[in-house]
């Protein structure tokens, strides 16, 4: 197994990262508690959830499991848990566990910030793409006029990411995981950015050095997050694609589109912005083409409206008075923020969909 700490303002936290950690889950925790929720969705409760409590003995357990998706980062199912939490009588002195992927983390984890102004909670994570968001304790719910606009910051207690579980993760959910991994390079490791890229993630073999791949993607995220956990300064930089990449989500209707392919066309875009307004060298055909075989929905970007997309780029929440910050490149492993104003986004966005994006 490995183990890193992280010093969050509060307290410190373990992330802890193995083979069939979701059996130990008991014996692990740290703490005695009065309860423990698991809250979990639809398709990683017929896998997990049974393991996991299996695990868990001598504390009463209860379970909530909601259906799939990113449509479930919503005001009604984030109620709907609360309800759950106070039908069960959980109190201060309970545990929610979120079983899952960034999802369940997000949702479960915003719950557990806020059911009795916040109760400890652990992140157990099941996609490639829960290695970031298990980690930093940004939590939060969607908004239908923007991603992630409800939200709090919030650390878990521990992080147990049973890679086992990985095994079970369809393809397209392996690649959309693989967008944060990618952008982790891009910000601070050219060598896992060239590494991830180099590679065929329907390969087989991308099993022997995903744990690798997320160890190093884990360890960026978290020396970022014990520097500026509240997102003051550089945590900014962990928006890297996400300024494009939450206006296609929100646009196309949430769970249309992964996050993670959302991010991997917002990574292309900062690539082609910090080209055109920095003069960076950047692997932009490079990135564009391996996308591409790896069967990245490159295309939804041509249907959506670009002024819809900057009108949305104008809610992000790093934006000011409306003024859109983005996170450039002046070269892999190099970011810097850079005000983008409206006229030039737009058009940067259009020059982006006709001479990338159509290729
Ligand atoms: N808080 C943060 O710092 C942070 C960081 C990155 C992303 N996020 C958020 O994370 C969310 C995306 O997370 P995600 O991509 O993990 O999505 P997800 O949680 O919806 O999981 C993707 C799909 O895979 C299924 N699944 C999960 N684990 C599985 C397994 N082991 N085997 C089989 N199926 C499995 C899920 O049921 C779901 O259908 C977005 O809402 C995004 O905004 C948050
Ligand atoms: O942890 C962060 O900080 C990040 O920005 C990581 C992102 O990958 C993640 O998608 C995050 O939820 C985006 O945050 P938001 O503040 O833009 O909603
Ligand atoms: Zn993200």
């Amino acid at each position: 197994m490995k183990e890193l700490s992280i010093h969050a303002s509060n307290h410190s936290y373990k992330v802890q990262i193995g083979k069939g950690l979701r059996h130990t889950v008991g014996s692990m925790i740290a703490k005695d508690y009065s309860h423990v929720m698991i809250i979990t969705d639809s398709q990683v409760a017929p896998l997990y959830l049974e393991d996991v409590k299996h695990s868990l003995t001598g504390t009463p357990i209860d379970t909530v499991i909601f259906p799939a998706g990113e449509q479930a980062k919503s005001m009604s199912q984030y109620e709907e848990l609360l309800t759950a939490c106070i039908e069960n009588s959980l109190d201060r002195k309970s545990l929610i566990i979120a079983l899952g992927g960034g999802v369940v983390g997000d949702l479960a984890g915003f719950v557990a910030a806020t059911y009795m102004r916040g109760i400890d909670y652990i992140q157990m994570p099941t996609t490639v793409l829960a290695h970031d968001s298990s980690v930093g304790g940004k939590v939060a719910i969607n908004h239908p006029l923007g991603k992630n606009l409800i939200g709090s910051f919030h650390s878990p207690v521990q992080v147990l990411y049973d890679v086992e579980t990985l095994q079970t993760l369809p393809y397209h959910e392996l690649r959309s995981g693989y967008a944060e991994i990618i952008k982790h390079g891009c910000l601070d490791d050219p060598d896992l950015f060239h590494d991830a890229t180099s590679r065929s993630l329907a390969d087989e073999a991308i099993t022997e050095v995903l744990e690798d791949h997320l160890l190093k993607g884990i360890a960026i995220k978290a020396s970022v997050v014990e520097q500026d956990e509240k997102e003051t300064g550089i945590r900014k930089y962990l928006n890297l694609g996400h300024t494009l990449g939450h206006a296609i989500e929100s646009e196309a209707g949430y769970g249309h589109v992964t996050h993670g392919e959302a991010v991997a066309i917002g990574l292309l875009f900062a690539m082609y912005v910090s080209k055109e307004k920095l003069e960076a060298s950047m692997p932009i055909a490079n990135l564009y083409a391996w996308l591409g075989k790896q069967g990245y929905p490159l295309n939804v970007l041509t249907h959506l409206d670009t002024s819809s997309l900057v009108d949305r780029m104008k809610k992000d929440k790093k934006s000011t008075s409306g003024k859109v910050n983005m996170v450039l490149l002046e070269e892999l492993g190099k970011p810097v923020m850079m005000e983008v104003k409206e006229t030039e986004l737009t058009e940067l966005l259009n020059r982006f969909k006709e001479e990338v994006m159509s290729c």
